[in-house]
């Protein structure tokens, strides 16, 4: 499922009509027909529905939706909100058809016109904006927002909520809150971000025809539970625990031993081949009692914090993980920029070592083998020198930005997980819930990856099914044993075992 700005949308438009001969007429009658058929799964005949409808594409949406619903019975009261004179191009050409199918459109002369008719909705309709909005609302649609939005109706928006801006990266706005958005032909990127995403309410990709094959990809993408169902690793009949991958994870500390043990069992029951814990030697004896599978490599310590000779050999392991539980001492960082320089397999750097990266980032550059980094967005805004709400506004530029000038996969973490590729290709998973808002999902989170990693031939397979089972397993949970309050990172460890069960099969 693509996930498009509001400039590709209108290039998608374009390259439609000009590539087919389809006209914007005849596509948004599609669109109109495709939302009123979903509308119908949704709608009793016998509820009041109201129908706002704006000057542009958006309200030559809802004038096609208004009189589908009426034809098939439903019960619509239409009304146009702005002045007859905005309505132009094909939504004038979609108000003609209204008008001559001999339904009757109410017209806004008056706020007061509207609230009586407010008063006895049921369902309020938005088709007055859509990706073409332009800075604060005005009015008269500003205070016909204002007042739906006081109403006990449920709520539903046609392509986005009137005044949500399409892209991200704008925080000033007000807006129409959707209980329900059907959205048009693409998914919006403000679905996906956390100050417009709740707008929306929940939400559908309407399909309305666009020739799929002829228009261009946003490089951005949806990533589904078919896409990984199909590459989800499978075990040979012949395999040896050598042929599933051996893994180093380095990291942890004597009084933060938790972190590091899950994510070496999180490996494990991904199907890691072989784990290796490298940490101080202190925390070994903790460690070993949680994850009695692993092996160790016991580090030199100095209060059970790893300080002294890091340089260890690395070569004999098909992929590497580095933070998690480590601190922020200086020794860390030689260990990250040893690890950095001389890891010859894949290298996930998480938590810790994140903050220690920080100094060498050029030296990432020079890596010939795929590199993942894995924040949260304070993590990322440290990394990149910005304050966190910038990054949390503007998530899917900050991190395309960054994944392509330093040549690494970067796992921006959050309720909308972005994967975005050196190249800058991203994908997103929308799995998971708030359950996982507590210390040490991230830490199960990189085993996992690492596990995936090596057990797959594409890193981006490997990081959007990793983060797509992390997020099903706390989903399941939620269903099955627990609450959002309760589940813990280890519950999310035993879990994932009912989730390969059934996801792979
Ligand atoms: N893409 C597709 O494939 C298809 C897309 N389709 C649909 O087209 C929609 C996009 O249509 P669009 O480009 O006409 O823009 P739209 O959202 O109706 O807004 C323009 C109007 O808003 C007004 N206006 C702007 N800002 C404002 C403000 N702050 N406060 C108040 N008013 C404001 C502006 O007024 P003006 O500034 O010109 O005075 C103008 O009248 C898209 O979301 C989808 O629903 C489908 O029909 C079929 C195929
Ligand atoms: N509200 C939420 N909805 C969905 N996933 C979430 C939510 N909050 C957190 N997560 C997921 O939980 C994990 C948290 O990682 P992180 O912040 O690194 O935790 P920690 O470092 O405490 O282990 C990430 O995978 C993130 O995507
Ligand atoms: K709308």
């Amino acid at each position: 499922m693509d996930v498009v700005t509001a400039q590709e949308m209108y290039e998608w438009d374009q390259v439609a009509m000009e590539s087919t001969g389809l006209d914007g007429k005849l596509l948004m009658e599609n669109a109109g027909r495709a939302v009123s058929s979903e509308l119908e799964k949704k709608l009793d005949k016998h509820q009041r529905v109201m129908m706002l409808i704006g000057a542009g594409n958006n309200g030559g949406d809802g004038f096609v939706i208004a009189r589908t619903l009426l034809n098939r019975g439903y019960s619509v009261e239409a009304w146009q909100v702005v002045p007859d004179s905005k309505v132009k191009g094909d939504a004038r050409h979609h108000k003609e058809i209204f008008m001559k199918t001999g339904y009757t459109l109410y017209k806004l002369e008056e706020n007061d016109d509207l609230r009586e008719s407010f008063e006895s909705a049921e369902v309020i309709i938005d088709a007055m904006l859509g990706i073409g909005v332009k800075g604060h609302l005005r009015g008269p649609i500003k205070q016909v927002v204002e007042l739906a939005n006081e109403q006990k109706a449920f709520r539903i928006a046609v392509d986005l909520p009137t005044g949500v801006p399409a892209d991200e990266g704008i925080v000033e706005f007000d807006a129409f809150k959707a209980d329900y958005t059907y959205i048009i032909a693409a998914l919006k990127v403000s679905a996906l971000v956390e100050h417009t995403r709740l707008y929306y309410g929940e939400w559908k990709v309407c399909d309305i025809g666009l020739p799929v094959r002829k228009l261009p990809s946003p490089n951005r993408k949806v990533w589904q539970r078919e896409d990984s169902k199909r590459i989800l690793p499978k075990r040979d009949a012949n395999s040896h625990k050598g042929s599933h991958g051996k893994a180093l994870i380095v990291g942890g500390a004597a009084h933060m031993p938790g972190s590091i043990a899950m994510s070496a069992k999180a490996a494990l029951r991904s199907g890691a081949g072989l784990v290796t814990v490298a940490t101080p030697k202190s925390a070994v004896p903790t460690i070993a009692t949680y994850v009695q599978e692993a092996t160790f490599l016991p580090l030199a310590e100095e209060e059970g914090v790893i300080k002294g000779p890091v340089d260890f050999d690395v070569s004999a392991y098909d992929g590497v993980a580095v933070g998690m539980g480590m601190g922020r001492g200086r020794e860390s960082n030689n260990l990250v920029n040893h690890l950095v320089s001389s890891v010859k397999s894949p290298l996930l750097i998480d938590a810790d070592a994140l903050y220690q990266l920080k100094n060498i980032l050029g030296l990432l550059r020079s890596r010939t083998y795929p590199t993942i980094l894995t924040p949260h967005p304070g993590e990322f805004a440290h990394l990149v020198d910005q304050p966190i709400s910038a990054i949390v506004q503007s998530p899917f530029s900050y991190s395309r930005e960054f994944s392509k000038k330093y040549g690494v996969y970067t796992v921006l973490k959050g309720p909308a997980t972005i994967i975005t590729a050196p190249n800058g290709s991203q994908f997103v998973d929308l799995t998971g819930n708030a359950g996982l808002a507590k210390g040490g999902s991230g830490d199960v989170l990189s085993g996992i990856l690492l596990a995936m990693m090596l057990q797959s031939g594409s890193t981006t397979h490997a990081l959007n099914s990793g983060c797509m089972l992390h997020g099903l397993t706390a989903e399941m949970l939620i269903e099955d044993d627990h609450s959002m309050v309760d589940l813990l990172a280890t519950d999310l460890i035993e879990g994932l075992t009912q989730t390969f069960r059934t996801f792979s099969s």
